[in-house]
């Protein structure tokens, strides 16, 4: 069943004072500022190390200059385009992001119906703040089961089945967290969660470090060092490629031989991520990468990219690199914080207005036509 909107209409809910509501994504975070604890903020804004990838991700895309064709007839193109065989509303889905009870008490159900309402996929965190059940209750549209392979093979095996279960469409698995990357923000406020925000998903008590507050550690890294299983290799990939029959994506892949060996292991996609700058400090932004990952297997497989994906020219951008579509991380998170469902529906509106106008002003139809346009990159 769905839950009735949170709150006001979208737009006075997201405006936050009223008399301005936000006319790009970047509002949202502003928004967001305000309404979060610093430490909140912190954790979901920061990068790894010194941030240096972090930057990269946003300079990278700006870079990206895309060539518009004129007298090309087009009036008001559609924005629909398959991900993963089936039409979304936008090439776009939610990325997965843990514990977003941490920006909203209504937490991962409004961001999912918010995603629903909008037409796009919303993909769920392994280490969500509401139980995995909940989430696709909560929801008419496609929900995506994000997959960190724990050290608890039984765990693993048990949210494979529930995920399934609970009518997941497709499963995503996160091969860049081998450890967490060092954020200095969370260590040096000693980030912990709150006592109402847990891993939902996972079995009482399981979650019990990430909550042990202790002057500069952070308490989340100390917890996925316990529990996320460290040495991945290429056979466990196939394990679980055999094991479900959903559409599998693999998300963290920069290296295109990695994408190759991931199309060999019959993947249906991989998503160019570097985690929004979260892990490898010094790791190459996506837009860079996003070229040589579509030459090695975008004949293959899907190609799809995230990490600084901040308006619908960011997403043309990806498109015109020959990616199928984009995940959108922080964005989502700050709209919530700003608005619950309302907020999160009222940022995704914005965003298919932006990609509305930039197919509109390249002379695409609908953003399949973007592969076509060609792109400069530098000055
Ligand atoms: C607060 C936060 C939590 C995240 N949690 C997860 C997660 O649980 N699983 C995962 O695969 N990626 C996670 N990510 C990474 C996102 O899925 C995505 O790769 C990244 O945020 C994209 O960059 P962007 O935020 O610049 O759009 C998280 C990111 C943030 C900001
Ligand atoms: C708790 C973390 C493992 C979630 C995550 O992937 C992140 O913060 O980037």
């Amino acid at each position: 069943m769905l839950p009735p909107p949170a709150g006001p209409p979208a737009t006075v809910a997201a405006g936050g004072d009223g008399d301005r509501p936000p006319v790009s994504l970047a509002d949202f975070a502003e928004l967001a500022r305000r309404a979060l604890p610093p430490g909140v903020w912190d954790f979901v804004g920061g990068g790894s190390g010194v941030e240096t990838t972090l930057a990269a991700n946003r300079a990278a895309l700006d870079r990206v200059a895309v060539l518009p064709r004129v007298l090309t007839g087009v009036e008001r193109p559609r924005t629909h385009a398959p991900l993963l065989g089936r039409e979304q509303a936008m090439p776009v889905a939610v990325a997965p992001m843990a514990y977003q009870r941490l920006l909203h008490p209504d937490g991962e159900p409004a961001l999912a119906a918010a995603a629903g309402a909008a037409g796009v996929p919303y993909v769920l965190s392994t280490l969500s703040s509401t139980p995995v059940e909940e989430v696709t209750a909560a929801t008419a549209g496609p929900v995506w089961f994000q997959l960190y392979w724990l050290r608890d093979r039984g765990l693993v095996a048990d949210l494979l089945d529930r995920s399934h279960a609970a009518g997941c469409a497709a499963l995503m698995v996160t091969v860049d967290v081998p450890v967490l990357g060092r954020r200095l923000r969370d260590v040096r406020n000693g980030f912990a969660l709150p006592p109402e925000v847990t891993a939902a998903n996972l079995p009482a008590g399981r979650d019990d470090l990430a909550h042990a507050g202790t002057p500069g550690v952070s308490a989340i890294a100390a917890h996925t060092e316990a529990a996320f299983a460290p040495a991945l290799t290429w056979a466990d990939l196939a394990w679980l490629r055999e094991r479900t029959r959903l559409p599998l994506l693999v998300k963290g892949v920069l290296d295109p031989r990695d994408a190759v060996r991931a199309a060999d292991v019959g993947v249906d996609a991989v998503v160019v991520s570097n985690h929004g700058g979260r892990q490898l400090d010094g790791a190459p932004a996506t837009a860079t990468m996003l070229p040589e990952v579509v030459a090695a297997v975008g004949e293959r497989i899907e190609v799809l990219l995230d990490s600084g994906v901040r308006s619908g020219t960011d997403v043309l951008r990806a498109l015109a690199l020959g990616a199928s579509g984009v995940l959108l991380g922080r964005p989502m998170l700050w709209a919530l914080a700003a608005g619950g469902r309302a907020g999160a529906q009222a940022a995704l509106d914005l965003l298919a207005v932006e990609l509305r106008d930039a197919l509109t002003l390249t002379g695409c139809a609908d953003p399949t036509q973007a592969r076509r346009l060609r792109t400069l990159t530098g000055d």
